[in-house]
């Protein structure tokens, strides 16, 4: 039995994740994965490269795999059988806190900060009068009545609800207006319905409280189902298969007694029925990614996991921008269990039709922290709130959010709205950046470091400056901030070559700074093999350099923050900053693309002493920055397209941020000796180092023995005394 399957892993992922040489899970891998097994929802946050990917792709692929395998045996479940012929609560159209009984008489929230509703699998409409009751079970608040099929769960927060709350007070609407008394535990409601008048009262243990609603006419037409809101309470129901305790008198009859021509089916219930066969273009589970590459690299995984698991087969699908959108719904038409993809593709999809979210029971955001910042938290809800909370065969939609800096507002705000009791995976309480990272900061100031006024060649700025008077002797802010960028190209090179990086990932603020570097880089010929990654480069080409820099093709990818995130390259040694992200989070996503799966690594970062003008193209920019040469600054009139970005306070917020300070080092880019140096080889797992005592065991061994004489008479003297105590006794 592997390590993994002691966690409940099914066997034959253990066998594929040992393939892989996963011999033991992660810690966050070890805490989340029984979690999600178990049907919660998680909130993990671990640190760069700790493995978070594999902590929710196994469980969900596990999960999805056995519930193929049942249908394919054909195990229907007992909750559709009962939907259709019986009267009882509806285990399907429910909010997610409530349960309900599998006899479907009794419903249940323990949930003491929200209301939790439910309605009847019946309604009545047309005409008659009838009547059922529901008895308080257990302590808490209540609300019971009718509904119709387009009310909210939560009854009498709209027009078409109307309940009779255990304070004592009616409510339609959001009006709570007095009414009977209130009512507790072992008290039995009578709800009565008229639609021959239109009239709704309730009894109280038999006693009529009075006409509570009046039905408007066009309201008359509608069909009414019996339903209850709860808060941490607890109430049973009797439609009329049982003898009712208060039996009404006059027209009213059980809702059982209802003619079959004026009851219809609660439609919830039905379609989620009728869903429980599969739907080819509902998959299981949806995990949205901030970028396409993470996407695939998520997808991949996913498909090594799946190896062994056979009969039926699992199946994935990779959904994208860029790419042929009818190749997507063609593999989604013929059949699709789990769906990776992007934000705005996956969207146009559900918006089409072409992909359905009927039989979701997994929705995960990886990233959520940069989904959110990206401005995708709408998108989120507005997909959050058209999956089923509840699932065809009646388990919970579960939610997964993950980041290596969830530690964020937004991310909290959502989690508090969408998911429901999540636990946090959270192994250092604040973000945080793994040991094997050894990150440090250069500073670039050219008022020091006067070699960019003599250099021949250097790298091709991004023309900021090209209005300005920049003149080598002069030391106006536009000549430093124009200095700091040659420089910046001279210690990437210098910092390359001092450390012999044959691998690094070199992150650049913008598309531009990418390209000029690249060119730069290249002009050396073969010592600085290259390739570019940013979003202006289309998509076979971003996947095509991604490639030849993870299969060591060339030496470095050069990238903005489209790269910042999730991107694994398995031992990859050094990264470089040429200039620090304005986020903060990002500096530890960045940095995080190194030290990964307990590899060492080196993170430098260039840091200008001095502000830098650089470009700031808005939503005000009509070309979003193409050929865009408006110098002025954004606060200007007219508006331009430039700020003067200050890294030193930038410096000073991801130091604040992750309580530490940064190891500074000199313009020649070596790294001062310290207890990374001579132990490690960035790009390789840490050596296991000892204490460095000689001949360690035999220099403990009399402490050892005067230790284990010390217990032994202490235990000798504790049974002594134990035994006098007993005998005195
Ligand atoms: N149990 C394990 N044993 C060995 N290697 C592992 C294990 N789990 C994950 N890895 C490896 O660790 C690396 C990082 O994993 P992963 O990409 O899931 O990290 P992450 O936590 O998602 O990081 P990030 O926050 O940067 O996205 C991958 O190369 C993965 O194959």
């Amino acid at each position: 039995m592997t390590a993994f399957e002691e966690f409940g892993v099914l066997s034959e992922l253990g066998k594929a994740i040992d393939e892989m040489d996963w011999t033991l899970p992660t810690d966050v891998q070890a805490e989340a994965i029984p979690l999600i097994l178990g049907g919660g929802d998680v909130l993990m946050a671990a640190e760069t490269g700790s493995g978070k990917t594999g902590a929710f792709c196994l469980p969900i692929l596990q999960i999805v795999w056995e519930t193929l395998k049942d249908m394919q045996e054909g195990k229907t479940n007992r909750i559709v059988t009962t939907t259709s012929t019986e009267w009882t609560m509806s285990f399907l159209d429910r909010t997610d806190a409530l349960a309900v009984t599998p006899d479907g008489l009794r419903c249940q929230s323990r949930d003491p900060k929200g209301w939790h509703g439910c309605r009847a699998t019946k309604g009545v409409h047309s005409k008659g009068a009838y009547y059922y009751e529901a008895t308080v079970t257990d302590e808490g608040l209540c609300r019971v009545g009718w509904s119709t099929q387009a009310a909210r769960l939560d009854l009498g927060t709209d027009k078409l609800g109307f309940g009779y709350g255990g304070t004592g007070k009616k409510s339609n609407a959001k009006n709570f207006d007095d009414y009977g008394t209130p009512y507790r535990m072992n008290d039995v409601i009578g709800c009565f319905l008229n639609l021959n008048n239109g009239e709704i009262r309730f009894s109280k243990n038999g006693e009529d409280l009075g006409v509570a609603f009046k039905l408007e006419q066009p309201r008359r037409a509608d069909c009414y189902f019996p339903a209850v809101v709860l808060k941490n309470a607890e109430m049973s129901f009797n439609f009329g298969k049982s003898p009712f305790k208060y039996p009404p008198s006059g027209e009213f009859v059980s809702l059982y007694a209802a003619p079959k021509d004026s009851t219809k089916l609660n439609v919830v219930a039905c379609s989620a029925a009728a869903d429980m066969k599969p739907v080819s273009n509902a998959p299981q589970a949806i995990i949205i990614e901030p970028s396409r590459e993470l996407a695939e690299q998520t997808c991949n995984q996913i498909t090594k996991f799946k190896k062994y698991l056979d009969n039926p087969r699992v199946r994935e699908l990779l959904v994208v921008g860029g790419v042929n959108v009818k190749d997507q719904i063609n593999q989604l038409n013929a059949g699709i269990d789990i769906v990776v993809g992007t934000p705005g593709r996956l969207e146009d999809l559900i918006q089409g039709g072409y992909l359905a979210l009927t039989h979701c029971r997994f929705f995960v955001l990886d990233e959520a922290d940069g989904l959110l910042k990206a401005g995708y938290g709408e998108l989120i809800e507005r997909l959050h709130r058209q999956i089923p909370k509840i699932t065809s065969d009646g388990r919970r939609l579960q939610m997964v959010v993950c980041s290596a800096t969830l530690h964020a507002f937004e991310v909290k705000k959502m989690a508090e709205k969408l998911m429901y009791f999540p636990t946090w995976v959270d192994l250092k309480g604040e973000d945080a950046v793994p040991e094997t990272v050894h990150h440090v900061v250069a500073n670039v100031d050219p008022q020091k470091d006067r070699s960019w006024e003599t250099l021949r060649k250097h790298v091709q700025t991004d023309a900021v400056h090209s209005n300005d008077n920049i003149r080598s002797c002069n030391t106006t802010p536009e000549t430093l901030s124009e200095a700091v960028k040659i420089l910046k190209g001279e210690y990437c090179v210098r910092a390359i070559r001092e450390h012999k990086m044959d691998r690094a990932i070199i992150f650049c603020r913008t598309k531009l700074d990418c390209d000029n570097l690249e060119r730069y880089l290249k002009s050396y010929g073969n010592e600085f093999s290259c390739v570019c990654l940013h979003g202006d480069r289309k998509p076979a080409e971003r996947k095509g350099n991604l490639e030849k820099f993870k299969q060591s093709q060339v030496k470095y990818l050069i990238c903005t923050d489209v790269a910042a995130r999730g991107i694994d390259i398995t031992g990859l040694p050094f990264m470089i900053n040429v200039t620090l992200p304005d986020e903060k989070s990002n500096y530890v996503h960045r940095i995080g693309r190194v030290g990964r799966a307990d590899r060492m690594g080196l993170a430098i970062s260039l840091v200008s002493k001095v502000p830098e003008k650089v470009w700031y193209h808005g939503e005000w920019c009509a070309s979003r920055g193409r050929n865009c040469w408006n110098t002025n600054l954004i606060d200007d009139r007219p508006k331009g397209c430039c700020i003067w970005y200050n890294e030193q306070q930038y410096l000073a917020d991801i130091e604040d941020h992750l309580n530490v300070t940064i190891q500074q080092i000199e313009s020649d880019m070596k790294v001062p000796s310290n207890e990374f140096d001579g132990k490690v080889v960035y790009g390789q797992k840490r050596k296991q180092v000892g204490t460095g005592y000689q001949d360690h065991v035999s220099q403990m061994a009399p402490v050892v023995k005067s230790l284990q004489e010390l217990e032994s008479r202490a235990q000798l003297y504790y049974l002594k005394v134990h035994h006098n105590a007993t005998t005195v006794a």
